[in-house]
């Protein structure tokens, strides 16, 4: 099959394009490396190097077809950030998106995978979240998901576009045979700042909020591995058929703040500096989800099931790669991309 990829050289698209050039697959990446890494993206990928608001040039990337699908990772994915700047956060990733979703749509592409997310729920009961629980959006972040959900919908209605929209709940880990893993310029996510922290190459860590309705006053996410993420979107890709699907993504089990840096301990064997820190805006309290319809409806299920586990991979990567990409040499073949 032969997929076309935005921003398949950051975190999560470049584990999915691995495992899509693992399965035999044809793969071409669109990125600006704004938050990506050129490294990331394997040499038997096709890299192009532009931004997804170039209409004419993704016009003329989807002439090259036929195409058996698109997967839309390429956004600005940050909470807090989009607290200080929401109209940023709507206009880049709503506008770019509604132009790819009508390039789809006139290139007649099967189907379109969309990166949604767990911050389209505020979860004021702290239930565990199905596909059905109400949506309210947090954050301007979470609000120009739910824009591009609600396109896709239409653009099923209206034009017969098939698409997916893969709620993630907390992306963590590395792949596992130690080809990629996280590395955000700056880093914000909790996982990679407290390993940074455990192997010395930060003095402290803070938790956001000490005072939530939880066991240990720390909010609570659910983190699915990122190779078991991977894989849900060619099952996804599977369950399209003649209708569009909504699955939410996760292992089911929350870990508070304060068990993420516990585990991180446990794993390294070694402890760290932390303190608690005033609220983070935009954080809801407890994010876990319930994944019963992606597994009844596809048969995916994570490999990766408690956090340790996860945290080992995550551990690995960093300990391989101290400085992230920057100690990742670019493939010769690729450099000249
Ligand atoms: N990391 C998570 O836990 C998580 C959870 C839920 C949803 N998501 C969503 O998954 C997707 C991927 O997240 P990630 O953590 O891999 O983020 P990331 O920042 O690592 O990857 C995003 C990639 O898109 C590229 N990009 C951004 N804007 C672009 C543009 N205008 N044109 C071309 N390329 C562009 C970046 O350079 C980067 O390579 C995002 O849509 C994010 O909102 C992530
Ligand atoms: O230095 C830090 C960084 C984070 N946190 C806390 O750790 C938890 C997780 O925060 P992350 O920044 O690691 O992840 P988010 O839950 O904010 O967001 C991630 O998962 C979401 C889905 O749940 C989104 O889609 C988003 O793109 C993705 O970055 C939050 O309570 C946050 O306040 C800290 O306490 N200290």
């Amino acid at each position: 099959m032969r997929f076309f990829i935005t921003g398949g050289a950051g975190y999560i698209g470049s584990h999915v394009v691995l495992m899509l050039l693992d399965a035999g697959h044809e793969v071409v990446v669109l990125d600006n490396l704004s938050t990506g890494h050129r490294q990331a993206v394997p040499p038997e990928a096709r890299f192009i190097l532009g931004d997804l608001s170039n209409t004419a040039l993704v016009d003329d990337i989807l002439s090259d077809g036929p195409w058996d699908g698109i997967m839309h990772f390429a956004a600005r994915s940050l909470v807090a950030e989009s607290m200080r700047e929401p109209f940023m956060y709507l206009r880049q990733n709503v506008e770019p998106a509604l132009s790819l979703i009508e390039l789809a749509v006139r290139h007649k592409v099967p189907a379109f995978v969309f990166s949604s997310t767990a911050a389209l729920f505020s979860n004021i009961d702290n239930s565990i979240i199905s596909e059905n629980s109400p949506v309210a959006p947090c954050s301007p972040y979470g609000e120009s998901k739910l824009m591009v959900e609600r396109a896709l919908y239409w653009a099923d209605r209206v034009h017969g576009l098939r698409s997916a929209c893969l709620r993630y709940f907390n992306a963590a880990g590395a792949d596992p045979k130690g080809r990629a893993g996280e590395d955000h310029q700056p880093e914000t996510h909790l996982i990679p700042l407290a390993i940074q922290t455990v192997l010395g190459k930060r003095p402290s860590l803070d938790l956001f909020g000490n005072d939530y309705p939880t066991p240990d006053g720390s909010c609570i996410r659910d983190y699915v591995h990122v190779t078991d993420l991977a894989r849900a979107h060619l099952a996804a890709v599977g369950a399209i058929g003649q209708r569009s699907v909504t699955y939410n993504i996760g292992n089911g089990k929350g870990y508070s703040n304060l068990q993420v840096v516990q585990s991180i301990e446990r794993v390294s064997g070694r402890r760290m500096n932390w303190r608690w820190a005033p609220r983070r805006a935009g954080d809801p309290a407890v994010l876990v989800a319930s994944s019963a319809l992606l597994q009844r409806e596809t048969g995916w299920k994570s490999a990766f099931h408690d956090l340790d586990t996860i945290v080992e991979t995550a551990l690995a990567w960093a300990e391989k790669y101290p400085d992230g990409y920057a100690s990742v040499s670019l493939k010769k073949d690729a450099a000249s991309a």
